[in-house]
């Protein structure tokens, strides 16, 4: 009795979730024919104003029929996240029709499972085209595999908030010809992956990518006597877990990564700190135009000449201009000892008139300079409201 009462509600929520899902789905439509209607008359993408008055007016209305102010603004936070993007995807495809191709040949690092091969779905998934996954071995794999036209783009961490700069593929960035076309922040979730019921503590031997060691050094610290494996990708450890089925193996990576290879994660949230996002570059042969209604950033890479004061003077060029920096990275230049080469990502598009002024200064004082590229900011962060100033007295 109590069953049938329960399925019986189960099948009206299955419905009611689709008709939410329609009700999304026609809301996309039309956030997609405002892009239209922003591309024709050149209005910026983001409207914070519209975006505080839409979640006042919900959060009201949401009161009145007993839904938890805090939740409508989470849920319409999530919504309008996604409908920035999608917007900005739309625009960007619109100002780069060479670069919309029916089938995206994407490199990344490791096969099906990797944090890469996550990201490029994600990355992937606002995009148009067809999307082939192209697995790589190592990072100038990846690289080489785009600059001899193998693949289309490819898709590289280049930081994470435990373990910080990734260096190896800011020292790729230094000699290829490729250009940055783009960026996405991915959650790293490390899990422990098994492949059958396992006690943490009979585990011997624990197999992940070195960068994954780094950023878990504080439980492998705890964990104590057990013997780490360094492997090519987090996918490539899981295939060795997959594969050895013993008791005392585990391998370190993302769960949804673990469940394609057949694991399961017993412990999850393994990183040193609780917040770990890696940022990912999208680069390409060719550079793209950003339109100027959606948020852009420029990383380039110069080194300065050796007099005191040199690295000062370029950064003031760009104070000057009124630029902001996001990041600055330093990496030796390979053959000249003690010099370095330095990465910076700034706000802006390459077509604005001061970041003109600004590339074209640090081009005439540095010993070398060159834009790796300008692409669309792929974090939205969310409009703000005051809850509490929200609400009418019940
Ligand atoms: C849809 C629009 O574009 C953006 C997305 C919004 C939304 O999803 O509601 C609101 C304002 C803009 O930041 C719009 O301008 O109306």
């Amino acid at each position: 009795m109590a069953n049938e009462e329960l399925a019986a509600l189960r099948v009206a929520i299955t419905e009611t979730d689709n008709e939410l899902l329609s009700i999304i789905a026609k809301r996309q439509q039309l956030t997609n024919q405002v892009a239209e209607t922003k591309i024709k008359h050149q209005i910026q993408v983001r409207d914070q104003a519209r975006e505080e008055q839409l979640l006042i007016r919900l959060i009201k209305k949401g009161q009145e029929i007993g839904l938890d102010p805090h939740f409508v603004t989470k849920l319409f936070h999530v919504i309008i996240e996604d409908s920035v993007l999608n917007q900005q995807s739309l625009l960007a495809q619109r100002a780069n029709p060479d670069a919309s191709l029916p089938i995206n040949r994407v490199a990344f690092l490791g096969e099906k499972g990797s944090y890469s091969y996550l990201a490029t779905q994600k990355y992937f998934a606002r995009r148009s085209g067809k999307l082939v996954e192209m697995g790589c071995k190592s990072f100038a794999d990846i690289i080489a595999t785009v600059e001899s036209s193998e693949a289309d783009f490819a898709v590289l961490p280049i930081e994470n908030t435990s373990s910080g700069s990734i260096n190896e593929v800011y020292d790729q960035l230094q000699h290829t010809r490729l250009s940055i076309v783009g960026e996405l922040t991915h959650e790293i979730n490390h899990a422990l992956l098994v492949h059958q019921d396992v006690e943490v503590g009979k585990i011997k031997t624990l197999y992940a990518h070195p960068q994954v060691f780094a950023q878990c050094s504080h439980f492998l610290a705890e964990l104590g006597n057990v013997e780490v494996k360094p492997c090519d990708s987090t996918s490539a450890a899981m295939l060795i877990v997959n594969e050895l089925k013993s008791p005392e193996v585990a391998a370190i990576g993302s769960e949804g990564g673990g469940k394609l290879h057949g694991l399961r994660a017993i412990q999850s949230k393994l990183a040193n700190q609780k917040e770990n996002h890696s940022r990912f570059i999208v680069v390409a042969r060719n550079p793209i135009k950003v339109p100027l209604q959606v948020p852009a950033k420029t990383t380039m890479i110069m080194s300065t000449v050796q007099t005191p004061g040199a690295l000062v003077d370029a950064l003031t060029v760009l104070k000057e201009n009124g630029i902001a920096m996001t990041k600055l990275e330093s990496r030796p230049i390979n053959g000249n000892p003690w010099e370095e080469m330095f990465y910076v990502d700034v706000e802006g598009n390459i077509e604005d008139g001061p970041m003109q002024k600004a590339l074209d200064a640090l081009r005439s004082m540095t010993r070398y300079f060159k834009v790796l590229g300008c692409y669309p900011v792929e974090e939205v962060s969310p409009t703000r409201v005051s809850v509490a100033s929200t609400l009418t007295d019940k």
